[in-house]
């Protein structure tokens, strides 16, 4: 199967001013174009990621906090270049990590977010008290002097996400945030994102975590190779990966 899907038009002005660009994006990794002539505008509420793996998804959500820029074209966020305004990203777009280890640096919970409350403003001891009052209102007052070492990974990823969003970012970006989670912490999970009032931009190889988003875009080989509705982007993907998987098996390559 080698045909190019259509792009599916998104109604970007029913949905707002997008609130993040991507221009004519190239991305250079290891001596090689990773991204190649992106161009995305992003206003959606709920915006899903797919792709094979090394399509480029993650180097796409990195651009869109800093952590990495573009070789050619430009990234804006809410207006901001992200080359010009590094410095101020971290606080416009929350990104948590597939592997939550990458992330905590605090050896306790109450530590953790209070670490993010001083990035935010508040000063240490105050920090502190609110970190306190912060895992109250997510029913987790408990885990305040709990070692980070001692949660599982779905309590950890949970912990990346509220730490995260005491920082009050507008845009939260996840990045393969499911994948070492049991369905039930999964689940779990997907409901309190869909329940956050900022706008989501997830990545993730679990097709079935798309259900309710406003649109997902398929990445391929660095390119935008389908842009649209869940439904049929999500089913246009998985009839490529089969079939890919099914020529693969036959000894050749869609
Ligand atoms: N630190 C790096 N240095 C050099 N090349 C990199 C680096 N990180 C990623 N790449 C390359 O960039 C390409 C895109 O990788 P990326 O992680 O963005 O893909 P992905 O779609 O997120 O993949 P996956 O689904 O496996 O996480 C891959 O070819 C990868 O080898």
């Amino acid at each position: 199967m080698r045909h190019v899907e259509l792009p599916v038009a998104v109604d970007a002005a029913a949905a707002g001013a997008p609130a993040i660009r991507l221009d004519k994006v190239t991305l250079n990794r290891g001596g090689r174009p990773v991204l190649s002539d992106v161009t995305l505008a992003l206003a959606e509420r709920r915006i899903g990621l797919i792709g094979a793996n090394g399509s480029g998804k993650s180097s796409l959500a990195r651009l869109l906090n800093g952590l990495l820029m573009p070789d050619e074209g430009r990234v804006e966020v809410h207006g901001l270049d992200t080359r010009e305004h590094a410095a101020e990203l971290p606080r416009k777009v929350g990104f948590i990590f597939q592997n939550p280890d990458h992330q905590i640096i605090f050896p306790t919970v109450a530590e953790e977010i209070g670490f993010s409350l001083e990035q935010a403003g508040r000063p240490r001891r105050a920090a502190r008290e609110e970190a306190k009052a912060v895992l109250a209102r997510h029913g987790r007052a408990h885990w305040a002097e709990r070692p980070v070492h001692a949660l599982s990974e779905g309590e950890k990823q949970l912990l990346c996400i509220i730490a995260v969003l005491v920082m009050q970012p507008a845009v939260l970006v996840l990045d393969e945030p499911f994948s070492s989670l049991d369905l039930t912490t999964r689940r779990r999970l997907e409901a309190m994102i869909a329940s956050l009032p900022q706008q989501v931009i997830l990545v993730a190889h679990e097709l079935d975590a798309f259900s309710g988003y406003d649109r997902v875009v398929w990445l391929h080989e660095g390119r935008v190779r389908m842009d649209g509705a869940p439904e049929a982007v999500v089913a246009a993907y998985r009839r490529f990966a089969e079939a890919a998987a099914g020529a693969a098996e036959g000894g050749d390559t869609p």
